[in-house]
């Protein structure tokens, strides 16, 4: 699989050949990196993989050794309070006035970072509770609240000023799966309206909210995709069939379609899973179906395109990675 695929023209977040290394260690090495617009998009990998240390670039929190990197078009060193005006942020482990409400704490953030009129604060503030579904604890002090209320508290503070690009640093990595479900959940709601980049190291959240996943190993790029087209496998299509009975049959039909390209086959638990690769997409749609349907001695329990786990796909690289 390339290594950088379907880059967009015009991204959120640019980053070209960014290098960081602290007083001796390489966190960073020539990272190349397109954040399309509206994206959900995971940046994925190992604990010292690299993730804060790219986050705190593109936040202009701390100076690059060597490389760009631009926001929405603005160079984030030269143009660092531009740049940070349209960001929320979230970090790995956010920090609260613990005797204030949650309500008050948004209030207060308002204050600083909110761009419209004073008079309408108040009803963003409410508008954020909203959006995070912490209305019914608005106004409870914060050192009451759980460790997902917390995050989602954090969540609307980033939120506040209407970002344009929500940075979040492993949003979910401490939360329990309740936690996590809801976290995510406010992820989802934002999918459209904003772009969100956002660490993790947990394959599960990538799986289930980004759209693109970039994944770093070492300080170093390894893999960037939209996550679909990387449980594909790349570009290849290939469907999943799961079945019994007259397997020869099925497989000698299928060998002999001119727009399948390769058929393997392996039992599992009694019935036999066909990998069937497609070199005409639209063809496989409009015959592969009525195929199954036609063919006398087969019963399918399973069919439909054919996806890898992103653990597999995950463990995968990193192995590539190592041996290389
Ligand atoms: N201020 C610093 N001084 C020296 N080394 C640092 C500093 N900050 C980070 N590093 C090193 O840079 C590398 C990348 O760290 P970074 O925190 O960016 O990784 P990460 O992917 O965010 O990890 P985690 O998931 O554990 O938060 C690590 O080897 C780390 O020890």
């Amino acid at each position: 699989m390339d290594a950088i695929q379907n880059l967009p023209d015009d991204p959120a977040i640019s980053i070209s050949g960014l290098t960081k290394t602290y007083k001796g260690v390489k966190a960073l090495s020539s990272l190349d990196l397109k954040v399309p617009k509206n994206s959900i998009f995971g940046f994925l990998g190992p604990n010292g993989a690299g993730k804060t240390t790219t986050i705190k670039l593109i936040l202009g929190l701390t100076r690059l050794t060597a490389g760009n990197c631009t926001v929405f078009g603005m160079d984030v060193t030269k143009s660092a309070t531009s740049v940070r005006r349209r960001i929320g942020y979230l970090a790995q482990d956010p920090r609260f006035y613990e005797y204030m409400t949650a309500r008050r704490t948004l209030k207060f953030v308002a204050k600083f970072f909110y761009d419209g009129p004073e008079s309408l604060i108040d009803e963003r503030v409410s508008e954020c509770l909203g959006t995070v579904g912490l209305e019914d604890k608005a106004d409870r002090p914060v050192n009451t609240f759980s460790g997902g209320e917390r995050q989602r508290l954090g969540l609307a503070q980033a939120m506040v000023n209407a970002p344009d690009l929500l940075i979040l640093d492993e949003p979910a990595a401490s939360l329990d799966p309740m936690g996590r479900h809801d976290v995510l959940k406010v992820m989802e709601s934002l999918r459209g309206k904003t772009t969100i980049f956002y660490s993790t190291h947990i394959l599960d959240d990538v799986q289930r909210v980004s759209d693109t996943v970039a994944i770093l190993n070492g300080g170093r790029l390894i893999a960037q995709a939209p996550v679909e087209k990387l449980l594909r496998g790349g570009d290849r299509v290939v469907y999943s069939i799961v079945a019994r009975g007259d397997e020869l049959a099925l497989r000698s039909i299928l060998a002999g379609c001119p727009w399948v390209s390769a058929v393997t086959a392996i039992n599992v638990n009694g019935y036999t899973r066909f990998e069937v690769a497609v070199n005409d997409e639209s063809a496989a749609e409009e015959r592969l179906l009525g195929i199954l349907a036609g063919c006398r001695g087969i019963r399918v329990k399973e069919f439909g395109p054919w996806k890898y786990d992103l653990e597999e796909i995950f463990i995968n690289i990193m192995e590539t990675e190592d041996h290389a």
